[in-house]
């Protein structure tokens, strides 16, 4: 049986990767004398292969041999259960590569489970991936209790819905939040001697209702040491953490760092996670930016209770692909009609370059927009707040 278990410690293979963090081991399975069927639906794979053991092969029994071993199959179960779901509401981002089980578990024969491999299908679910080994590690590294004790310290949160209407109501324009971001996977480094607190107090000062901190280091260059040193730099702007959220961990972990909202994707988390972590956000104080693509995910955000600012993204995150007139298409008709009646602010987001691009989503019925490329690539980013709106909307 010797070398039928390789740990791969599977590195970036997008070329838009800019740093690198050692990925947890995945299992994988080599050499075949047992050729499962090619599966879709992993779980189901899982009952089989559990289905083919002899008894003295199943989880518990191998506990008694090697608890580690029964520890990954059933965190590899779990994640393909996790994907199950995610697929049942047309969820296409896969939240854990389909790795197979750890060959103990599998029993004494050889399998070769055949799929796509471990190569994640576009940008956004390599960084799921990505990011779920990262919050394992950091969730070891800082458990949730103490994130509990670190937050009775924190700043107070500040009313990020409020200021968007605030600044809305003021300006007769959408609010903006405008983004503190160095580089993204689309575009490369967009600003070279990036300074994040500069570019907040650039931007507050410039007429920003509120700013995005992207704290992603690999694939944005940012990090939550920026979310605090802008927090602790008295910027009064309330703080979106620009996060990849799969895990209510970093929704703590976001709060003790000085954010007063945080980003939820829809194309990355199934119903229950979303209602869940809406909860999380309610008891902490933080708004909850729902961010969806397209009409599905659209529907589904529409049926949560609770949302009060959805995110249109005109980008697509798994092609890169922009276009703003999917703000519009998202809101036409009785979907628009739903978010006037639920008071739901939209904002949105992603290729906005020109006054013309805000008047052109602001008639499509945004109450708020989402900027970074077109401002942060300016020498005085909150400058180019006035060239974007066509007029100066600081005071
Ligand atoms: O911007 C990217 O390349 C990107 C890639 C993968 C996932 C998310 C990505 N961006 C997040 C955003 O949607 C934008 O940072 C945000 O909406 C601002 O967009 P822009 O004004 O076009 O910089």
């Amino acid at each position: 049986m010797e070398g039928l278990v390789s740990m791969k410690s599977s590195a970036s293979s997008h070329p838009a990767a800019i740093g690198s963090l050692p990925r947890r081991p995945t299992f994988s399975i080599r050499r075949s004398q047992v050729t499962l069927p090619r599966v879709k639906r992993f779980s189901t794979a899982a009952a089989s292969i559990r289905a083919q053991q002899p008894d003295t092969m199943d989880a518990s029994s191998a506990a008694r041999e090697e608890p580690e071993i029964v520890l990954k199959a059933k965190e590899w179960e779990v994640g393909m259960l996790q994907n199950e779901l995610a697929e049942s509401q047309g969820i296409r981002i896969r939240r854990q590569p389909p790795t197979g089980p750890p060959l103990h578990y599998v029993g004494p024969f050889e399998f070769r489970i055949q799929n796509e491999g471990n190569t994640p299908r576009n940008i956004l679910e390599e960084i799921v991936w990505h990011k779920d080994n990262e919050v394992h590690q950091l969730k070891q590294w800082k458990p949730i209790y103490t994130l509990k004790k670190a937050m009775e310290d924190a700043l107070p949160t500040r009313d990020f819905v409020g200021a968007l209407r605030e600044a809305n109501h003021r300006t007769g324009l959408p609010g903006l939040i405008a983004e503190v971001k160095k580089a993204s996977p689309s575009r490369g480094v967009l600003r070279e001697n990036f300074d994040p607190v500069e570019v907040a107090q650039s931007y507050e000062k410039g007429g920003a209702a509120c700013l995005s901190v992207l704290t992603d280091a690999k694939y944005f260059q940012g990090s939550f040491e920026n979310l605090e040193a802008i927090r602790k730099a008295g910027v009064k702007c309330p703080l979106l953490c620009k996060e990849f959220i799969v895990d209510a961990w970093q929704i703590y972990y976001a709060r003790t760092k000085g954010a007063d909202a945080i980003l939820l994707i829809a194309a990355i988390l199934p119903d229950l996670d979303i209602k869940y972590m809406i909860k999380i956000c309610k008891v902490l104080g933080l708004a909850a930016l729902v961010e969806v693509h397209d009409e599905r995910e659209m529907d589904r955000v529409l049926g949560i209770e609770g949302v009060e600012l959805i995110g249109i993204n005109n980008r697509n995150l798994e092609t890169f692909e922009v276009d703003i007139s999917n703000t519009k298409k998202l809101l036409e008709g009785e979907r628009g009609k739903l978010i006037r009646e639920k008071g739901i602010i939209v904002v949105g987001e992603s290729g906005l370059f020109t006054p013309e691009h805000i008047a052109y989503v602001q008639e499509a019925g945004v109450g708020a927009v989402l900027v970074g490329e077109s401002l942060v690539k300016q020498s005085d980013p909150g400058q180019a707040i006035s060239g974007l709106f066509g007029r100066d909307i600081s005071s």
